[in-house]
């Protein structure tokens, strides 16, 4: 099963994607998901100029061997570029295994675990009353879990809320950062009475998630978890900047709200103290930044050694080819917890047609042998690639603070 051809497609359908497509020798395909959304160009320039032309002539289906010739062999180890190469390598290298075996991923990771994937929904507002709108709107849609985002009065602009009511929430929204402004104490002050009045419309069985975006100091974050256990939240994501694992001892002592992290990880590294001390409950590094099925499921299976269970990473800045190998893997993963949605637009599906189905506030898988995405090159021509950045965030003394 030689590989014969290695290319990317960078479309903008709606979004900067990139996606990578391995042809082998016979005809069979894979395709892998490379997007770093706001760092597109450098994982395009990673592959094409350090990574493809090695890959010609190798053997498809030695995805192991390829995964360390791409890892140890970069002597550069890990970060967000690096390891978003080799997860597209190694997500087009199982799509080919299983379109060889002639079976939808899921079997030859060891089949169902589950009929289907629970998800959770972004319900946001300009204020707390349109967040429940949204919330509203979504348990309508079957949705079992929510997660509620909400402006903030004295500040203009914040993390997952659209600028204006209605309209699709895109972060990398300008070909420059935007600068955004924030305010701890506004926030602190804030959030709780959104988890109050969530709790208050609702009752007590949605699934209630919060995504605090890395903004807070381990003793702020260890406030806040306090503050919201009353609202028993499935998770709070991200509390902290987790360079510092440690961080998380620290918080862990002071609530027992469950925590989230991982978007931003990429390896297996990033997690050890965190996973070996119990100090989070899930995990959410991405197929397509985590090194791929090879080494997701590692993390996935040290992470199901302490209780933690998966929660993966899944706004529409991930495309759908990450999409549908990760519905594939939470059909699987024995430890899974949940599965982020960010529905797509319509312009990004009719690019990647793909099997998975939405219902009733779960992922069904599809049975195509591989991951069951495809892309339509032709289609994806259509669209340019625009550079677009995410923005910076700075508190409003002008430090520059965390987005
Ligand atoms: O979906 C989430 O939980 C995010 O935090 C989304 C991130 O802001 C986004 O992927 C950045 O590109
Ligand atoms: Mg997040």
């Amino acid at each position: 099963m030689k590989i014969s051809d290695a290319y990317l497609i960078v479309s903008s359908p709606g979004r900067n994607f990139v996606t990578l497509k391995i042809v082998t020798e016979s005809g069979i395909y894979g395709i892998g998901d490379a997007t770093l959304n706001g760092r597109e160009m450098a994982v395009v320039a990673y592959l094409e100029e350090h990574v493809l032309p090695a890959l010609i002539g190798r053997d498809a289906s030695r995805i192991e061997d390829i995964w360390h010739y791409l890892y140890r062999g970069a002597y550069w180890r890990r970060g967000p570029v690096t390891m978003a190469a080799i997860s597209a390598v190694d997500l087009a290298l199982w799509d080919i295994k299983a379109k060889a075996a002639d079976m939808p991923l899921y079997q030859l990771l060891g089949g169902k675990s589950r009929e289907r994937v629970m998800t959770y929904a972004h319900c946001t507002g300009r204020d707390i009353e349109g967040c429940l709108d949204e919330v509203e709107r979504h348990i309508a849609l079957g949705y079992r879990a929510v997660r509620v985002q909400a402006g903030v009065p004295g500040i203009a602009t914040i993390y997952g809320v659209a600028k204006r009511e209605g309209e699709r929430y895109e972060p990398a929204d300008a070909e420059l950062p935007a600068e955004h402004v924030w305010s701890t104490e506004k926030y602190l002050n804030h959030v709780p009475k959104l988890f109050a009045a969530v709790r208050e419309r609702f009752g007590d069985d949605i699934h209630l998630l919060h995504d605090v975006h890395h903004r807070l100091t381990p003793i702020e974050a260890a406030r806040l978890g306090k503050a919201v256990e009353p609202y028993h939240l499935f998770w709070l994501e991200d509390c902290v900047p987790a360079e510092n694992q440690e961080s998380f001892r620290l918080i862990r002592q002071h609530t027992t709200t469950p925590l989230a992290v991982g978007e931003v990880f990429n390896s297996i590294h990033d997690y050890r103290e965190l996973l070996e001390n119990q100090w989070i409950d899930y995990i959410r590094t991405p197929l397509s930044h985590g090194g791929g099925i090879t080494h997701v499921r590692r993390i996935a299976d040290l992470a199901g050694l302490y209780h933690v269970r998966t929660g993966f990473h899944g706004p529409t800045d991930l495309s759908p080819v990450c999409l549908g190998a990760a519905v594939h893997f939470d059909t699987w993963v024995p430890n899974f917890g949940i599965q982020e949605h960010m529905p797509h637009t319509p312009e990004t599906d009719a690019v990647f047609p793909h099997d998975y189905r939405f219902e009733d506030g779960h992922f069904l898988v599809g049975e195509t042998p591989g991951h069951g995405v495809d892309i339509d090159e032709a289609l994806a021509k259509q669209y340019p690639y625009k550079r677009a950045s995410l923005p910076v965030n700075r508190l409003e003394d002008g430090t520059l603070w965390h987005w």
